[in-house]
């Protein structure tokens, strides 16, 4: 079993190509993500953003390019080192996609099954019931089948099967969608909290602004069949690319933008010490 990987790059694709038929969704996108940050992909309806992902994580072989996750050639790997590969990230893909006859806790456990049949009943239940407690749901939803469960647990549940092997990547697709402001804003602290304190390197899909400028160190923009650019949004405003402004200058990109700055103000007003008329 090799160690954590060490590198600065834990993923990099070059010159992918990806296509259906006649339709070429990726013609040439490369991107390298670092270690240790969480990066945003994000980009208009349809131009790959899901299939990106699925490329990377070796459910969808590209047809041109080159695909190195935590140092292994993905596009290459084959048989049990594939597996090895695998047992090292997490995936909370669109929905939750959890199955709807297990408990929580039994998804948690389908992972840990799969890839370490040697644990014992008691310490595998102890271990998805840790991650569920992780994952910032109430211990009893264990117990819960995903029918039982509001969209945001649903979301939380699939978060503790993504961590269930202690993942060095956590891909999340889309993970706010759908949720309530309050319930997203909630989701979004768990993700940082999660990459804080265990050190994860996190590929997060997503359309949700809020989410892009409260935690993602940089963003990713996928657009005429590449990513056009990768940087902080503060340097992405810089380009003038037609989608990245209409995207990010827009009504609600100035808006989530205004709302982070205010969020800026406050937390360096309570960080200083307090005043007289303060
Ligand atoms: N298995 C498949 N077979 C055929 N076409 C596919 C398949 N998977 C994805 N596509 C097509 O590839 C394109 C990109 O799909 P993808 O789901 O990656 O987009 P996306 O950027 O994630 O979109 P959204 O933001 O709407 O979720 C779409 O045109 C889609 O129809």
């Amino acid at each position: 079993m090799p160690g954590p990987f060490r590198g600065e790059f834990p993923i990099v694709v070059e010159g992918v190509r990806n296509a259906f038929g006649e339709s070429v969704v990726h013609e040439g996108l490369s991107l390298k993500v670092r270690r240790g940050e969480i990066i945003g992909v994000v980009g208009g309806s349809g131009t790959g953003k899901s299939v990106l992902m699925r490329s990377i994580i070796g459910l969808q072989v590209p047809t041109e390019g080159r695909i190195e996750v935590l140092g292994e050639d993905i596009t290459a790997a084959r048989g049990d080192e594939d597996i090895d590969i695998r047992s090292r990230w997490g995936v909370l893909f669109q929905g939750g996609a959890l199955f709807s006859t297990l408990t929580v806790a039994e998804n948690v456990e389908v992972p840990l099954r799969e890839f370490y049949p040697e644990i014992s009943d008691e310490l595998r239940r102890e271990i998805a019931r840790f991650k569920v407690v992780l994952s910032g749901l109430p211990e009893d939803a264990a117990n819960k089948y995903p029918a039982e469960l509001s969209g945001g647990m649903k979301k939380r549940a699939g978060l503790a099967r993504a961590l269930a092997l202690d993942p060095e990547l956590l891909f999340l697709d889309e993970p706010t969608a759908g949720l309530d402001p309050i319930g997203a804003a909630a989701f979004d602290a768990l993700t940082k909290e999660l990459q804080d304190t265990l050190g994860l390197t996190v590929f997060l899909i997503t359309h949700d602004l809020d989410t892009l400028h409260e935690i993602c160190d940089r963003v990713a923009v996928i657009a005429d069949k590449r990513v056009i650019a990768v940087d902080t949004i503060e340097n992405l405003l810089k380009l003038d690319h037609p989608w990245i402004q209409e995207y990010f200058n827009g009504p609600r990109g100035r808006a989530a933008h205004m709302a982070q700055e205010r969020i800026v103000r406050t937390d360096k007003k309570m960080d200083k010490p307090a005043q007289a008329g303060d």
